[in-house]
């Protein structure tokens, strides 16, 4: 069974128009990695805003599963008692990361240098989707993993008696992969080296440094080079996470897509890491704009407001902003089908790796609405229905994956004809709130419980 429990078939009617404001949830990224460093380090952090999504949620569980005491307070806010880098305790039992692909890579980069035993598990879409790119890094720390063919999970890792510290090229730009071995190597002694050509989101580095380690970050002609001190001790830390941008992609689009829209999105972290999409829906005559820009803790934070943009024209997204937008491609797919031209998305085979085939699973739903997509290993093609508009009037299937149900039910809210997905109870991994805020939008949305 998922973790997130029966599957859920919902529809979403054309309508609108959407106004008011949407106050999204907390960063997922952040919110895991709250988690994780306020579990290695010694003594209490406290974390406000905290997403409580399935994903973050099962990371909590986990924590607590290797030791740490981890309690959800009378006030809202989370209180991490960590046991220190290397203080991790083994597991009674199976940790299971639910539908989280962060979750069990960045767990696994964390235990993979104490010496003990624990075995991985998630649902049906973790259990499919490639663990060796964590696993191999963790190889040369010391850790030795046993998994399922192609090191799907379930896996059990052993972590390193003696972990030596790893200098280590990242293959692919993930984020997940270059936190993994970051992780890791807090409990190497010396120093641990991670190279990336494209740069990734860096907030495991910007909260590492927070939390008292040293790592330093560098630009070379080749790309990122970050170095992390290992075996010193993680400080306790109070957080507030900020607004998540990923989330947010789903109001500020839908308003951008459903005629006489006006939608206020306060406080998004618009760490230049994750804001590739904003940006992009800009170039195309998106009618989104930043008010309030200001920096907090460090990073850029804006309210984001979005209005009805009926003259959107197609655009070619260069493939070197990929990282930065990575989980936006889908509803992206989505606008580029109201705009005019073609959308030409490319550089995004990782796309084909997240909780479901993300590039298959728009290509086939779009079509289904009666958009003409083409698609390639690495690349989507969305050809506009411009002002003639988006047919609608079809099923799209979620393939366990919160925003390839998202990215339908908006489709649905500005298409001429329904749009349902089979299941959008995955929906609560990352935006348990969805259907309400949504629907105080103005949105409608229908439930069918099976
Ligand atoms: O590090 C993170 O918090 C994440 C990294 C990205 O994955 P990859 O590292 O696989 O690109 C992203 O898709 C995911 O939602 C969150
Ligand atoms: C890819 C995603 O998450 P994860 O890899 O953590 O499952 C996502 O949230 O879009």
């Amino acid at each position: 069974m998922a973790a997130h429990g029966p599957a859920r078939k919902m529809t979403a009617r054309p309508g609108g128009p959407l106004t008011g404001t949407a106050q999204v949830p907390g960063d997922k990224s952040i919110s895991h990695r709250s988690l994780i460093l306020g579990a290695m380090a010694v003594g209490e952090t406290r974390v406000s805003g905290l997403l409580e999504g399935q994903d973050v949620l099962d990371t909590a569980k986990a924590m607590a599963a290797l030791g740490a005491e981890v309690t959800r307070l009378d006030d809202g806010a989370w209180s991490v008692h960590g046991v220190g880098v290397g203080g991790f305790a083994e597991p009674e039992d199976v940790i299971d990361c639910g539908n989280s692909g962060t979750g069990v890579r960045l767990i696994m980069g964390a235990v993979a240098t104490s010496p003990i035993a624990v075995t991985f598990t998630g649902d049906a879409s973790l259990r499919s989707r490639p663990m060796g790119r964590v696993t191999d890094p963790l190889a040369l720390f010391g850790a030795r993993t046993v998994g399922r063919a192609g090191g799907r999970l379930p896996l059990t890792l052993v972590g390193a008696e003696a972990p030596v510290p790893v200098d280590y090229a990242t293959p692919m730009a993930s984020a997940q992969v270059k936190s993994a071995v970051l992780l890791a190597g807090l409990n190497a002694p010396g120093q641990t080296v991670v190279t990336e050509r494209t740069g990734t989101r860096d907030h495991t580095e910007r909260m590492l440094r927070g939390f008292g380690a040293e790592v330093e970050t560098i630009r070379t002609d080749d790309g990122f080079r970050i170095t992390l001190t290992g075996q010193s001790e993680l400080r306790p830390q109070t957080i507030a996470v900020p607004r998540d941008p990923s989330s947010a992609a789903f109001p500020v689009c839908a308003a951008l897509i459903v005629p006489g829209s006006d939608v206020l999105v306060p406080n998004i972290g618009l760490n230049p890491t994750r804001a590739g999409l904003f940006g992009t829906l800009q170039e195309m005559g998106a009618d989104l704009i930043y008010e309030n820009l200001r920096e907090e803790g460090g990073e850029p934070v804006a309210d984001l407001r979005a209005r009805f943009s009926p003259d959107m024209k197609g655009i070619a997204v260069p493939p070197e902003r990929a990282a930065s937008m990575i989980d936006e491609y889908p509803i992206l797919s989505v606008v580029a089908a109201f705009a005019e031209g073609e959308t030409v998305m490319s550089g995004v085979h990782e796309l084909r790796v997240k909780e479901s085939d993300r590039i298959d699973a728009m290509a086939v739903g779009l079509r289904a609405c009666g958009v003409t997509v083409d698609e390639t290993e690495d690349s989507l093609t969305v050809h506009g229905c411009g002002p003639g508009g988006v047919p609608g009037g079809a099923e799209a299937a979620a393939r366990l994956d919160h925003r390839i149900a998202m990215s339908f039910l908006i489709c649905g809210m500005a298409a001429k004809s329904p749009v349902s997905v089979d299941d959008a109870a995955p929906i609560s991994t990352s935006f348990p709130d969805f259907e309400r805020l949504m629907g105080a939008l103005g949105a409608t949305l229908e439930r069918e419980d099976a």
